[in-house]
Formats: C-alpha cells, structure tokens, sequence
C-alpha cells in the first residue's frame, strides 16, 4: 500500500518522543526539560545545564558538586590518542580529526561492551571531557606548542580556554564562553542529534552515535555555518568591501548566507539573542567592535530584504573571533558544547528504544528491470 511520501528533507515531521528539549518556532522559545533558555544563559553553568539534560532536573547543590567532581575526574585522554593526534599533518581539518579521534577512543573505552544506562552515563562523563581536550591539544600540537595538562580545579569552559590558550581565562571571558556552551548544548531533533539517534536505535554503542553526529556537524547548512559565517567577514573584510552591497551580491547570485534561515525559528532564534549582545560586549571591551558591526550590518540588511533571521552560528563567529579563537575551532567548539545534548539524546533512545528505519517512495527504474547480459550492454 503506497502512503503519502513525507515533506522533502522531512520539514514539520514528528519523528519521536524527547523529554529532552521544547522549541516553539513561530515564538522564538527555547527550552531545555521545560526551562527557558533565557533564564539558563542567565543563571546556569554548563555543568548544571548538562545535568539538567541527563538527568531531568535541577541538581541540588551536594548534586551539582557531585557531577562537576565526575566530570573534572574524567578530563584525561589516553596515551594512545595523544600519540596518534601527533601523528596528523597540522593543517588537518579539526572536525575530521575530531570524528576520527572519537571513534578511536571507543578502543580501549572501560565500558566498550556495556549499553546499560550506567555506563552510557559513564561514557557520557568521559565524552564531555574528552571531546574538549581532543580540540585543545590537537590546536596546541599544530602550533608547535606544549601540551597543557587539564586543571582539574577549573570549570569545563575554564579548562577549555586554559588547555587551549596555557593561560587561565578572566573571569568575562570564561563567563561568556560558559554561556556560549549552555546556547549550543541541545536543539531538538537537529541534523546531528537525528543521526546519533538512528545510529543509538540500532543498539549501536555511544561511540558510534557520537561519531555519527560530529559528521553530521561538520556540513555547512548545519554547526560547519559558523566557520563559514567568519570565512565571510575576513573575505569582506580582506576585500575592503561595504559589508551590504558585499552580501546584496551573493543573495543575487543565489548564494546562501552562513549564519541565517532556520528550518524551525521563524522568527529570532532566542540564541542569537545572547550571542548578539555577547559580541557586542567583548567587542566594545576588547576596543575591537569591527567584526559586531559588520555583523550587524549585514543582518539589518539579510533581515530587511529576505525576511531571513540570524540563527545561533552567525553572531558566536564575531563572538569566538573576538575570544581570540581560530575560526577553524569554531564548529569543533560546537562540539564541545553539543555533547551534553547528543548524550542526553542517545542516553534516552537506549532507554526506550525502537530502530528507526522509515521507507523511501521508489523513483528508480520500473520493476522488474531486465539483467541485460555485459555483452549486450551499451
Ligand atoms: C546550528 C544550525 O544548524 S543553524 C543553521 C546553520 N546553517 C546555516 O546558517 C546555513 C544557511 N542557512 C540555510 O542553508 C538554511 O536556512 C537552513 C539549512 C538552515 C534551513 O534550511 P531549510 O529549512 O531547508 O530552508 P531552505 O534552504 O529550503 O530555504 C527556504 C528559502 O529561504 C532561502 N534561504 C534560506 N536560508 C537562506 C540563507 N541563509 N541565505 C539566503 N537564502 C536563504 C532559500 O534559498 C529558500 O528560498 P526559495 O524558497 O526562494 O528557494
Ligand atoms: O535545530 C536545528 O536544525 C539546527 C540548530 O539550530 C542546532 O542544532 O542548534
């Protein structure tokens, strides 16, 4: 029995049930386990943020200390995967050797044979910090410089900054970068999340799913439009171009712009609100406002005439560039953040699991098509 073929690249379909997070698109409302995001960029940390996505609820503060203890325990990387990140060429692709990396670390993993919730929970732990470490080591082996050794005493955003840049942040940039991760922690059934989802509903291990979705990530249309947003400024910038007649020249030309359009908000991704003012901030502070107003510029003028809004990748380019990181790290960073969701995400498809496998309408030759012999064929 033929059934009506679901809307091209599965626009409004209702693929599960999340306990995760709610999004209303026409509204602009981002919440994780029903708490506005608004009130998260606020109040939270990352750590609490994650627990909240793992575990359903607010920690309590014996809780909280708990998981940050576990966390900061497990900020090790085994000597192995250190080695092996000296072996890469430095100009690598940062998302490619964060993929590849993942996957070598499910080698090797304690819990490698075990899918029980604990120890999805425990590779949960090791992933979080691992995938940060991965990005700040790999940066430090390509410049030349000396690894630096995790502190277990810093936050997650501290301990990245710190094992990236050998200095311990000031307290506004590890506050921006903490809020920056909270923004980026989970949204739903996006691309990488879905495809860590079909890979978890196989029983596949957490390794996998993960693996899975930094690939996922890696795409333009999807967490690679950050790295793309900040290609396009340096391009304006290099150009000594007006920033409006610069982008009025690519939308003539049909040409996307990173960093706008949302297959869900359809109105201001509640995101990009914190990352507008967060560039701004550090930019004004930093005596460096350049990259906010080009910014600023160019999304007056993308909103104007498109109708197009700027989505979470456009203004954390201007921010991170400002926070003085390569653009390169931006979507790994992403990574860093999207961690805590896609574990949430693979945490909750093994605990109630179903394989998802839809169907495809056939549009290929009619059945049944003939074997046409070699000797017979053109
Ligand atoms: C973390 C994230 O993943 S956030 C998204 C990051 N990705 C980007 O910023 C890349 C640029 N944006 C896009 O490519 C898209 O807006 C997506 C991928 C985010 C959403 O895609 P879809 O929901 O499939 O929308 P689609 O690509 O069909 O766009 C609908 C219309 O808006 C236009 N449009 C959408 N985004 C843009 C854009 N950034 N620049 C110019 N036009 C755009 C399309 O050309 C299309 O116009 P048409 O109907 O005249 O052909
Ligand atoms: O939800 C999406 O399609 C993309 C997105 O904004 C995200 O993953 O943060």
């Amino acid at each position: 029995m033929s059934q009506a073929v679901a809307p091209r690249g599965l626009e409004g379909i209702v693929a599960t049930t999340s306990g995760i997070c709610w999004i209303d698109g026409e509204a602009g409302v981002l919440s994780y386990r029903g708490i506005d995001i608004h009130e998260l960029a606020a109040k939270s940390t990352f750590e609490e943020t994650t627990y909240l996505l793992w575990f359903g609820k607010l920690p309590t503060d014996a809780e909280l200390e708990d998981f940050k203890q576990k966390l900061a325990a497990t900020r090790t990387l085994p000597t192995n995967v250190v080695d092996f990140l000296k072996t890469l060429p430095n100009e690598a692709n940062v998302m490619e050797v964060l993929r590849t990396t993942v996957s070598l670390l499910s080698i090797g993993d304690p819990d490698d044979t075990d899918s029980s919730h604990e120890a999805n929970v425990r590779k949960s732990f090791r992933l979080t910090s691992q995938i940060a470490m991965i990005v700040a080591y790999f940066d430090r082996i390509r410049k030349g410089k000396a690894i630096v050794e995790a502190d277990t005493t810093l936050s997650h955003a501290g301990n990245f900054l710190y094992m990236l840049t050998g200095v311990k942040p000031i307290a506004e940039a590890e506050k921006a970068f903490d809020c920056a991760l909270i923004l980026h922690a989970d949204h739903e059934l996006n691309a990488s999340t879905f495809a860590a989802r079909v890979i978890a509903a196989t029983l596949s291990d957490v390794h996998s799913a993960i693996t899975g979705a930094i690939g996922a990530l890696k795409g333009p249309l999807h967490g690679g439009a950050n790295e793309a947003v900040m290609k396009l400024l340096y391009e304006i910038d290099a150009a000594g171009a007006d920033p409006v007649e610069y982008v009025k020249n690519l939308l003539n030309n049909k040409v996307k712009v990173s960093g706008f359009g949302h297959r869900v908000y359809k109105t201001e991704d509640p995101r990009a609100t914190h990352l507008r003012r967060m560039s701004k901030d550090l930019g004004t502070a930093a005596g460096n406002a350049k990259w906010y107003e080009m910014s600023e510029q160019i999304e007056g003028y993308v909103r104007g005439e498109k109708k197009l809004n700027a989505n979470v990748d456009f203004y954390s380019a201007s921010t991170y560039t400002t926070l003085g990181i390569d653009m390169d790290l931006f979507t790994p960073i992403f990574a860093v953040s999207r961690i805590s969701g896609w574990a949430a995400h693979v945490i909750e498809q093994h605990d109630n699991n179903r394989l998802i496998r839809p169907r495809a309408e056939y549009t290929g030759p009619a059945y049944p098509a003939p074997y046409v012999p070699m000797t017979q064929r053109s």
